[in-house]
């Protein structure tokens, strides 16, 4: 599956935690990750995600490309409600398409710790047979 960490800075430490507490469960997947996310994730664990552009420089929108064509499969995106975002559209527009498209999407740590639960145990391997199901129709067009 492919899978995209984002936090904002309030919640980078949470998140750092959570990849660290189920590095195991995520090691077996493909990580994408805005930049300064993603790096602290790299010095802090043994998880190597694609690193995309911070977010308030486009990584939010370039993760939201990957799930408007349907290929991402699982959202975490630690937000931080309590402090405004100069790049708000950005991250507005991430959430929308998640709904769009059906893809799991957590906000906090609380929700994120189920939606890990849930992989791990195969409840998001429907995400599979709706990109194969995607790929046909690419195929036959
Ligand atoms: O701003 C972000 C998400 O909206 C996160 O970006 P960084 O990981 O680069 O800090």
């Amino acid at each position: 599956m492919n899978i995209a960490c984002i936090a904002h800075d309030e919640k980078k430490k949470d998140l750092v935690q959570f990849m660290m507490a189920y590095e195991s469960v995520l090691t077996g997947h493909s990580l994408f990750a805005t930049g300064t996310t993603g790096t602290r994730i790299k010095e802090a664990t043994g998880l190597n995600p694609h690193l995309f552009r911070s977010g308030p420089l486009g990584g939010d929108q370039q993760i939201g490309a990957m799930i408007a064509e349907n290929k991402m499969d699982l959202v975490l995106f630690f937000k931080d409600p309590l402090s405004a975002q100069p790049h708000e559209p950005d991250i507005n527009a991430l959430s929308r398409l998640c709904d769009v498209y059906s893809v799991p999407i957590a906000t906090n740590m609380a929700t994120a710790e189920v939606l890990i639960h849930g992989l791990s145990r195969g409840d998001l391997n429907w995400r599979e047979l709706v990109n194969g199901e995607k790929r046909l129709i690419e195929d036959e067009s």
